[in-house]
């Protein structure tokens, strides 16, 4: 069956969240490279993302069916590397005691993502340079040849630059490689996405277990410079899960957990558990020196309730329309109203 080009893109908007223009271009980009077949090199900080989105182009590619074999090249010691690539006949070097295929051959149809690339030892470099050129591998201790056909995506988060210049990777290489150059971006570039990634880090998960992060802690979140990136922000949302389920967490609090130190339990025993029905924020009462701006209030109140019933049900607006006793024709319009996304 033909796959339409929505279906593609709803693929890669389902794994690439995100809807700042950063990241818009990046699903842009991801389309593209995946309707063809070229190497693509993926450029960004650790943490942001550059294996989701190998993975949203060989989804999105017509490899999809085959496998994708992801390897961290810098992970691998320097002696087993052509091993794990190549694969070894039996008895080929102390310890090989069996044949055994190599990465290539088991993305053989599909694609290889080789991470850290920028990592890899030089003699290893030029025997990738030679597979790549000639689609043949030889495993170690074989006289023969075995042709594959594999789709590679590589990923760096070093200065490839630097590392050209520094006589530490080869150029030929490098271009081989990066046919097409994707950068992914830091989170700190797209702060914007934070509120969109917390939900979906969240997503499915019953509302004890989640913690529920109010306007001012959001904007804490997006404040935030993480170096750790995509990665740092899912350990923060998984650890404020464990530690505060159920309860609504506030700027002072997602300071103490990126400094990854627990509230004093005085400072939270006050905050009032999340009951999705129930529980009505204290706002002030109108006094004579302090009017306030009850329609503002009652705004901030729809728009904290219309989000929360969204995060309960998941994204789906019939089913957070249920939770607010509201046709979802006017959940729709409020969302409109207030710029909510539903996500999917
Ligand atoms: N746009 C995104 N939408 C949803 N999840 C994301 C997004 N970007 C990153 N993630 C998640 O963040 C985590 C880290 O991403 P990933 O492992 O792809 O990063 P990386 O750049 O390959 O890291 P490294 O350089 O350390 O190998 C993963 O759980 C991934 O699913």
């Amino acid at each position: 069956m033909a796959v339409s080009t929505t279906d593609i893109e709803r693929d890669i908007t389902s794994l690439v969240i995100g809807t700042s223009p950063a990241v818009q271009r990046l699903r842009a980009m991801i389309a593209r490279v995946a309707a063809s077949d070229v190497s693509v090199l993926l450029a960004g900080p650790s943490g942001s993302g550059k294996e989701l989105v190998a993975q949203a182009i060989h989804a999105a590619s017509n490899r999809s069916a085959n496998p994708f074999v992801a390897i961290n090249t810098g992970a691998i010691p320097a002696e087993l590397i052509e091993s794990e690539l190549f694969g070894h006949e039996k008895g080929s070097f102390t310890g090989a005691h069996s044949r055994r295929t190599g990465h290539f051959e088991n993305a053989h149809k599909g694609t290889l993502f080789l991470d850290e690339i920028g990592d890899m030892r030089f003699d290893m470099q030029v025997k990738l340079l030679r597979v790549l050129e000639e689609r043949v591998v030889t495993r170690v201790g074989s006289s023969s040849g075995t042709p594959v056909d594999v789709r590679i995506i590589s990923a760096t988060h070093r200065d490839m630059d630097h590392a050209i210049a520094d006589g530490r990777f080869r150029q030929d290489l490098f271009f081989r490689l990066g046919v097409v150059l994707v950068h992914v971006p830091a989170l700190a570039e797209r702060a914007e996405d934070i509120p969109l990634l917390v939900r979906h880090f969240q997503k499915g998960k019953p509302s004890g277990v989640i913690a529920h992060f109010d306007e001012s802690a959001l904007e804490r979140l997006m404040a935030h410079d993480w170096p750790g990136n995509v990665r740092e922000l899912r350990n923060v949302v998984e650890r404020a899960g464990v530690l505060y389920g159920g309860e609504i967490l506030g700027a002072d609090d997602v300071d103490l957990l990126l400094t990854n130190a627990a509230p004093p339990l005085e400072s939270r025993r006050e905050r009032v558990a999340v009951a999705p029905v129930s529980f009505v924020p204290a706002s002030p009462a109108p006094c004579k020196d302090h009017p306030i701006d009850l329609r503002q209030e009652i705004e901030a109140i729809e728009l904290k309730r219309i989000n929360m019933a969204l995060e309960l049900a998941d994204g789906i607006v019939s089913e957070a329309a249920r939770l607010l006793t509201l046709k979802r024709t006017t959940l729709i319009e409020k969302m409109r109203k207030y710029g909510v996304q539903a996500v999917a």
